[in-house]
This record gives structure tokens, sequence and C-alpha cells, in this order.
């Protein structure tokens, strides 16, 4: 993927309030705020924020605007696609992969387009149940195919360092749209297709 331009994001327009923020954090979790190795750290955490909340700023319009007509109305499948997102609950990050299929009904989005969704999708506050449900909506609606089917497998670290301390559980979500609803046959296709 080319290097996305974060110069005008939300947390781009806000850098030296974050840095300050960050560094009053520092200060009362007890840091020493001058010493060297922690000097540059609120810029670094700010970039940091940049980068992994640039999602506020997608536009799925031109993320999925660029379609081709094909008469394909069968199954397709884009799976294993890596994500990283933060959980809104104790902004400590969950990971995983993802895995769409979708039946187009003569439009066909470019398979690049669907990691593209997915980074756009996780790099904010999130749930899980929300990272789901929002690219399966975002692709009915940009892409008005015949159906979708999105499975989501997260390990949430707030789960793993801290609280329950249940390292290597995951959380399994899954949405389904349009056919994928009343058709089991085409479900149970996507799914198998995706443990393969
Ligand atoms: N449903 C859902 N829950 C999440 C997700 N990420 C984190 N959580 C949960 O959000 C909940 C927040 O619960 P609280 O009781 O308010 O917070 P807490 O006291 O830190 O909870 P513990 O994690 O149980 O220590 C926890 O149960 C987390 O496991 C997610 O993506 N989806
Ligand atoms: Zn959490």
């Amino acid at each position: 993927m080319p290097a996305k331009d974060y110069t005008n994001t939300s947390v781009a327009r806000n850098r030296k309030l974050i840095e300050g923020h960050i560094r009053e954090i520092l200060r009362l979790i007890g840091e020493d705020v001058d010493r060297e190795g922690l000097l540059e750290t609120p810029a670094r955490v700010t970039r940091m924020y940049e980068e992994i909340f640039s999602g506020y700023e997608a536009d799925y319009k031109d993320i999925l605007g660029v379609a081709f007509d094909e008469q394909h109305e069968e199954l397709v499948i884009v799976k294993d696609i890596v994500y990283y997102s933060q959980c809104e609950h104790h902004m400590a990050p969950f990971f995983g992969n993802i895995h769409i299929g979708y039946i187009p009904s003569g439009k066909i989005a470019g398979l690049s387009k669907f990691a593209r969704l997915v980074e756009a999708v996780t790099r904010k506050l999130q749930v899980q149940e929300r990272v789901t449900s929002e690219i399966a909506n975002i692709l009915m609606e940009e892409l008005t195919p015949h159906g979708c089917m999105v499975v989501v497998e997260g390990e949430h670290l707030c789960m793993c360092s801290r609280g329950v301390k249940k390292p290597g559980s995951k959380t399994v979500t899954s949405a389904v749209r349009g056919t994928f609803r009343t058709d089991a046959a085409l479900r149970s296709e996507f799914l198998s297709l995706i443990r393969n």
C-alpha cells in the first residue's frame, strides 16, 4: 500500500495539544518527563496516533468507488486480511484476521479495496462487533451486491495483559447481509472456504 497522507487528520491538526496531554499523563503516572528516554515520547505517541486513528477521515465512497462492471454473480472471498484496531473501552489493541465474501450484482471492486476498507474501519476506537457490521454495511451500500458475509477473529490485549488475563482467547464475530441471510448453503460454502 502506498504511504498514506496523515497530514490532515484530527490528530495532525491537534498535534501540539495532544503532545502536551501525553506529557502530562506521563508526569501523572509518576514519570520524570525530562529524562532523556521520554523527551521525544509525546511526539512519537502523537505520530503513532496519526496512523492508528486515521480511520476517522476515511472516505468509503472513495475506497470502493473504483468498481468494474463484471457479470460474475458468484462468490468472491478475500480472506485473512490482517487488522489492528484499538478497543474503545481501554484504548488497548485488538487484532487478528478479517474474511469478506460477497456475491456481486454486476459490479466488482478491486481486491485491494477490501484491505483498504478494513484499514479505514479498524483505525479508530472500536468494538469488534461494530468493525464487523460496519464493513458489511459499507459493502452493501457502496457495491450493492446480492449479499455479503464478514467474519472477524480478534485477540484483545485488554483481556491478555490485564483484567481477566486470558491470553490466547479469541473472539469471533460475523455479519450476514442479503442472500447470505437466507441461503444456508452459501454460508456453509463461505465458511468452508475461509477455513481451508
Ligand atoms: N463486546 C465487546 N467487548 C469488548 C470489546 N473490547 C473490549 N471489550 C470488553 O469491554 C468490557 C468493559 O467492561 P468494564 O467492566 O466497563 O471494564 P473493566 O472493569 O476494565 O472490565 P474487565 O476487562 O473485566 O476488567 C470488558 O468486558 C472488555 O472485555 C469488544 O470489541 N467487544
Ligand atoms: Zn478493552
